[in-house]
């Protein structure tokens, strides 16, 4: 596998694949990979002559207070898990190589409207930091495709806006959510977790599981449903950030006559911030 830091590097590839008329495939990624990102770099190597991963930690999508320094990084692991699923390149640029100019006067991209709810109300910049990254990976990468988690959904709906406003010739595949046994949706961030905090964390999927039992049987009480949950989490130890059955298409709220229904949750065990969601 390739390792690539610079981008005259990167474009010089890239030039050599689309020469050869190859197909290129796209993973973004912040490292400290897990079976979730491999799976993503299956499905990639399905849709493409060639896979190529980037991984960076995007100081744009942090806020001030989240763990942007801490944030686990283990290239040398990656890499061996990259090489073992037949990536073909990964792209390790710095901070300086993406936003020479700084952060402060870095020009953006911002997805209106899908951004308003869920993580985005509770992580200020968060999505136009993911929106502006992606752009700019996809112009260095030019990929004929890109794959995402279904994990990340509200990241998901806003990338396949995004290129839709900006008709970016990509095509965007989600990926289904890898889980644990126990059901937690492999996460980068669960390897914060405490040994009793992670034998909590699957009550966060079972929630989940229960609402969309409770919403195949007819309740019909949506905003109580979520409360109830919400309960259900603080109950087991959580503190709920968020959870919202939404509207699978726009996000916003659903009510007992949206057709397509997503649930989507944030929740914490100590300082950790999970997410999860499940489609109706
Ligand atoms: N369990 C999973 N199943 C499928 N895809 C996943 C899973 N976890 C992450 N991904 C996807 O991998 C890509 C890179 O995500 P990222 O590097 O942030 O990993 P992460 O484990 O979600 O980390 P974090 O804990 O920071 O959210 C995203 O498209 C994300 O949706
Ligand atoms: C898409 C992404 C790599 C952009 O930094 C990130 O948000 C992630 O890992 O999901
Ligand atoms: N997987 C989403 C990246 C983030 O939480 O910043």
């Amino acid at each position: 596998m390739l390792m690539i830091q610079d981008t005259a590097q990167l474009r010089a590839l890239i030039r050599q694949w689309r020469q050869a008329g190859e197909r290129i495939a796209f993973v973004p990624t912040m490292g400290n990979l897990h079976q979730g990102h491999l799976q993503l770099v299956d499905t990639a190597k399905q849709h493409a002559d060639r896979v190529i991963v980037s991984i960076f930690v995007n100081p744009m999508q942090f806020g001030a207070n989240e763990d942007l320094d801490k944030y686990p990084r283990t290239l040398e692991q990656d890499c061996q898990g990259l090489t073992e699923h037949g990536a073909d390149a990964v792209f390790t640029p710095t901070p300086q190589l993406i936003y020479p100019r700084g952060l402060d006067v870095q020009t953006y991209v911002e997805v209106p409207l899908l951004g308003d709810y869920h993580c985005g109300a509770s992580r200020a910049g968060h999505f136009r930091g993911v929106s502006t990254i992606v752009t700019k990976l996809f112009n260095l990468v030019q990929p004929d495709v890109a794959c995402f988690g279904q994990k990340d959904y509200q990241q998901l709906a806003i990338i396949r806006q995004m290129v839709a406003d900006l008709s970016m010739p990509i095509e965007i595949i989600g990926v289904p959510t890898i889980r644990a046994e126990d059901g937690l949706a492999l996460s980068s961030r669960n390897g914060y977790l405490t040994a009793e905090q992670r034998a909590t964390a699957p009550a966060l999927y079972r929630t989940l599981e229960w609402m969309k039992q409770q919403l195949n049987q007819g309740f019909s009480d949506l905003r109580a449903l979520e409360q109830q949950a919400k309960e259900q989490l603080a109950a087991a130890g959580f503190k709920a950030d968020y959870i919202n059955i939404s509207n699978r298409q726009t996000l916003v709220p659903a009510t007992d006559t949206t057709a397509a229904v997503v649930i989507l949750a944030a929740a914490a065990l100590g300082n950790t911030r999970l997410i999860d969601n499940i489609e109706v």
